[in-house]
């Protein structure tokens, strides 16, 4: 269960390549997979804890207008809530943020048609090791086991590298006719973007902190962006959509449907984020729990799957540039909160999450504990 520390390593990417030159490899095919009553091994996790009537986590659904608009009295006001919410578990939503909801219906319109292509076009875009762009069907291309019930479709987001990133990723790889549909990822993306730098200087003010502090650290960041498609399971408590993780990355912005599946580990039991319309989850990830020396939380979350419905979610994961030095503000570290963590980088802290998976919420604990002692036997 979540408090037993347990890590599922990777495997090598060099052990799993492409189905054609690897007969046995796993391949997702979800119209053949979401009515099978017995479900092949590689999917199963041990039985998860689905109780009856799951419990809702206690989220403020916080309202931006405000904030946005410079009233102060708002401000402080939405400052507080997401206080609260990152001291215990750093999961909050935000309504009024400014972006068009007819946006959300078209990045989530445009991901159906994308997943509902042959699986021939899908795996002509898949996801190369090494590399954050493309598709995946479980992730069958870096995991043999405990493979998570959902097909992905990823954009090594970058506003300041790679100017129309997305749309040449899909008219390259995929042809002109895509092209549209990658301008919808850029703007949806490029708000993300905007949206996640005014979220961090709410969360600076919510700290005390200079308010551009956070901005300043992840404007040039190297984020990762990302479609979640999960279709349904004849078995859903013998699988998991997204199993247990904590975000590694800064801030995460998560657009859901309102199928829900979304669960939290907290206060000791699994609760349920209840979908909101039009609102955006915001979760604290292990980056910003870093650079806040562990006062605001990064949680242990999952997703679940159903046997009726396929389910939807649209995730920007805000990152540092890969050579930034995680170190929290001198504000944040006192004598009775001495540092929690040593220096490093983004770069470090990425790769040893995407060679260790665990699933206990205790990665950055076990990173810092790792590079301290690789750092004491150099
Ligand atoms: C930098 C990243 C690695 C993952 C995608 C982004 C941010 C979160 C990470 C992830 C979601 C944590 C859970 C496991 C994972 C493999 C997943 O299920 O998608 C992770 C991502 C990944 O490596 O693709
Ligand atoms: O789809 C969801 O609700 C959660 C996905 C998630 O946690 C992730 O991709 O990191
Ligand atoms: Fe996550």
């Amino acid at each position: 269960m979540a408090s037993s520390a347990t890590s599922a390593p990777l495997q090598p990417s060099s052990v799993l390549s492409k189905d054609n030159d690897r007969p046995g490899r796993v391949v997702f095919d979800p119209s053949h997979l979401q009515n099978k009553t017995n479900i092949p091994k590689e999917y199963l996790w041990p039985l998860s804890e689905r109780p009856d009537c799951l419990e809702e986590l206690e989220a403020p659904v916080v309202d931006l207008k405000g904030f946005l608009q410079g009233d102060e009295s708002s401000t402080r006001r939405a400052a507080e809530m997401v206080r609260e919410a990152c001291l215990t578990h750093g999961f909050f939503q935000v309504i009024n943020h400014g972006i068009n909801p007819s946006l959300f219906h078209d990045a989530m319109t445009n991901a159906d048609q994308l997943f509902h292509l042959p699986l021939e076009t899908k795996l002509k875009i898949e996801r190369q090791p090494g590399n954050f762009w493309g598709y995946t069907g479980a992730h069958a291309d870096r995991l043999s086991s405990k493979l998570p019930w959902k097909e992905t479709l990823s954009f090594g987001y970058d506003d300041v590298g790679s100017k129309n990133g997305i749309v040449n990723y899909f008219v390259s790889s995929l042809g002109k006719d895509f092209e549209s549909i990658g301008w919808v990822y850029e703007r949806y993306f490029g708000a993300m973007k905007e949206l996640s730098l005014k979220l961090l200087e709410l969360l600076a003010i919510s700290l005390g902190v200079d308010q551009e502090y956070f901005r300043e650290y992840f404007k040039d960041g190297e984020s990762v962006s990302r479609c979640n498609y999960y279709p349904p399971c004849q078995v859903p408590e013998a699988v998991l959509g997204t199993g247990p993780h904590n975000d590694p990355n800064g801030l995460t912005l998560l657009l859901q449907d309102q199928v829900g599946g979304l669960e939290v580990f907290s206060d000791g039991k699994w609760r349920a984020v209840k979908p909101e319309p039009d609102a955006l989850v915001i979760n604290v990830g292990d980056t910003f729990m870093g650079l806040t020396n562990g006062i605001y939380k990064s949680c242990l979350h999952r997703a679940v799957v159903n046997s009726e419905i396929t389910r939807q979610s649209i995730v920007f994961f805000l990152c540092p540039r890969g050579d930034r030095v995680l170190r929290p503000p001198e504000a944040l570290v006192s004598q009775e909160n001495p540092r929690k963590y040593p220096d490093f980088t983004w770069s470090e802290l990425l790769s040893f999450t995407q060679n260790s998976y665990r699933v206990d919420g205790e990665t950055l604990q076990y990173f810092s504990q790792w590079l301290l002692s690789s750092k004491a036997t150099e």
